[in-house]
């Protein structure tokens, strides 16, 4: 759809909005008069004549580099201020359109403490004028203690069928809790009961994140960029873009919803650590990852996952996933497709058992870890052993610490995880894994890391002394050394949870394929040229 002149031409899908101005004696502007006429075979078509004083000013994006996207103005010149009504009510209109998606009503939480606690003065200084020129209703709420959005949310205090969106401002904290409290809320709405293996339902309205947090995970992987106007851009346009989300159990009981890590070990320690030291702003990541990095603790552990059925499909294929990409709309459809249908995972029962399992590893090839094994039935593999660090991550996971990601050809939308493990290694052997994943370097040759692309998965410590015999196994271990196996086994570790601590450490963890829509596209080719990009991801189109 297009609004064109004599001179220029305008995609009305990147229009953020139109206002009246008075033009200046000499700008360059495109100007139309009585003959201008909407073009019934182009929708949106018009032509200008030259003409007179008064005018509008139609605000377009543009893209200067790095995924970041900015406001431009064209603007039109009028022979009469009724004319240049017309063309305002009429442009506006066509915005309004159902088949643009575009939010009319939103609620804002603004969380005034997320990062360098400048939240609120970005939300007045930054977006609100962007949204009051884009016409948006919006209902403003800072939130005054943790959970105040969840808790809101889940009561329905505000009336979500009203409404076409929410919009945090904040960091990947903030959004979660937002999260978590409309996945709750629809669950309720509808009478299911969050409990273990339920089937989430999907909640009509889009969630948008404006950065202002310390790591901004999301916004990062879903735009291309931390960067607060993009993103208020991406929510005016009305983008959409549906997400995978983590359903979590911790001891068989449903906890929450996760979008971004579920890390134990490296991850987990560090956010233990970082927790109260939330003074230091979002320094606070670098100062705990470095004191947990100096630490080297490894634990041990019993890892299960069930692979992804589509073997072409692997952390390591260096598919990357841009806007429009196929592998998350083949999976968006098949999953429509089987909108509710509960997926019986096979597997779980015919896991083999503890001793077993001591029995494969005495035959076990382990690598740099002491202690470490894997076998498998048809879906399910398990892995025991000491592990620096487990990670699971459902989308790339960049960042500014890390733009390429934990996983950089993870996906946003394919209804699967990336299961990284890292085997208990020397610090040099660990600094080269956290270089490599800060840089986006090659991974795959570092014996001391497994990664597989997973549906679901489930981690206990190993601890127990039942454990600990099927550690040591029937082997002629000294009295001595069972004892000092005994202590390592012991020390457990936390899971760090989109950020949130949790601290039971058996967990199990299922993906739910894009279960949320947020207003964004997804990151665009950055080897496309703007029209493509345009063109390559129409989401405002989706539902017409
Ligand atoms: C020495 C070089 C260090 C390089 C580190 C490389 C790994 C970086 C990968 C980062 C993955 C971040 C995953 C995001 C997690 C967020 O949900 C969470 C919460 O973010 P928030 O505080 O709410 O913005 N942040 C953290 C650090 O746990
Ligand atoms: N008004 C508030 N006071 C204290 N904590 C809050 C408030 N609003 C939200 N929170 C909580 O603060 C935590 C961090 O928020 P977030 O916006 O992610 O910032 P950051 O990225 O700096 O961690 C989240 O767990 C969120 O639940
Ligand atoms: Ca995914």
């Amino acid at each position: 759809m297009y609004l064109s002149g004599h001179e220029a031409s305008l995609d009305l899908r990147e229009v953020v909005g139109v206002k009246a101005v008075k033009i200046p004696a000499k700008s360059s502007t495109l100007s139309f008069g009585k003959n201008a006429k909407v073009d019934e075979n182009v929708p949106y078509c018009i032509e200008m004549q030259p003409i007179g004083p008064l005018g509008f000013s139609v605000v377009i994006i543009t893209r200067p580099g790095n995924h970041r996207w900015r406001c431009k103005q064209v603007s039109f010149q009028c022979k009469d201020s009724s004319l240049c009504h017309q063309w305002i009510t009429a442009i506006k209109e066509a915005l309004k359109s159902e088949a643009f998606c575009r939010p009319k009503k939103l609620v804002v939480f603004v969380n005034p403490f997320s990062g360098k606690k400048k939240a609120v003065k970005l939300y007045r200084d930054k977006v609100l004028p962007l949204f009051e020129l884009a016409d948006i209703h919006v209902t403003y709420i800072e939130t005054e203690r943790q959970n105040h959005a969840r808790d809101l949310l889940v009561q329905n205090s505000l009336d979500l069928k009203r409404i076409d969106g929410l919009v945090c401002v904040g960091g990947d904290g903030m959004f979660s809790e937002v999260l978590n409290g409309l996945l709750t809320f629809t669950a309720h709405d509808l009478h299911i009961e969050e409990m273990d293996r339920f089937e989430p339902v999907a909640p009509d309205i889009r969630i948008g994140i404006i950065p202002a947090g310390s790591t901004n995970t999301i916004v990062y992987t879903t735009t291309g960029t931390s960067d607060v106007v993009t993103s208020t851009l991406h929510i005016i346009l009305g983008d959409q873009i549906g997400i995978d989300v983590n359903s979590v159990n911790v001891n068989d009981q449903f906890v929450r919803y996760s979008v971004t890590l579920l890390g134990y070990g490296y991850m987990g320690d560090l956010l233990k650590d970082s927790d109260n030291k939330r003074w230091m702003g979002p320094s606070r990541y670098s100062w705990s990852g470095t004191k947990s990095f100096l630490a080297n603790n490894a634990y041990y552990g019993e890892i299960k996952y069930r692979l992804s059925s589509n073997s072409d499909s692997h952390p390591t294929d260096a598919v990357k996933c841009y806007s429009g990409c196929d592998i998350c709309s083949m999976a968006g459809q098949s999953n429509s497709r089987s909108t509710s249908k509960v997926e019986i995972s096979a597997g779980r029962d015919t896991d083999l058992q503890l001793d077993e399992q001591s029995d494969f590893m005495k035959h076990s090839n382990s690598q740099s870890s002491d202690l470490s094994g894997s076998y498998s039935d048809s879906n399910w593999r398990t892995v025991i052993g000491k592990f620096v660090a487990v990670n699971s991550v459902t989308m790339s996971c960049s960042c500014d610490l890390s733009p390429p990601g934990m996983s950089p050809y993870c996906h946003l939308g394919d209804g699967c995880m990336d299961l990284i493990m890292v085997s208990q290694c020397s610090r040099i052997e660990f600094l080269k894994f956290l270089l490599r994943t800060a840089k986006g370097e090659e991974r795959k040759n570092l014996d001391f890391i497994q990664m597989h692309r997973v549906k679901e998965f489930s981690f206990r410590p190993l601890t127990e002394d039942s454990d600990l015999l099927s550690i040591s196994s029937e082997e002629n271990i000294p009295q001595s050394k069972k004892v000092k196996l005994k202590r390592q086994t012991s020390r457990t570790s936390v899971w760090n949870c989109d950020g949130e601590v949790i601290d039971q450490p058996k967990i199990s963890v299922r993906v739910h394929c894009q279960l949320v829509k947020l207003f964004a596209r997804g990151v665009e080719d950055p080897s496309l040229q703007d029209d493509q990009k345009r063109n390559c991801c129409s989401p405002s189109f989706d539902n017409s």
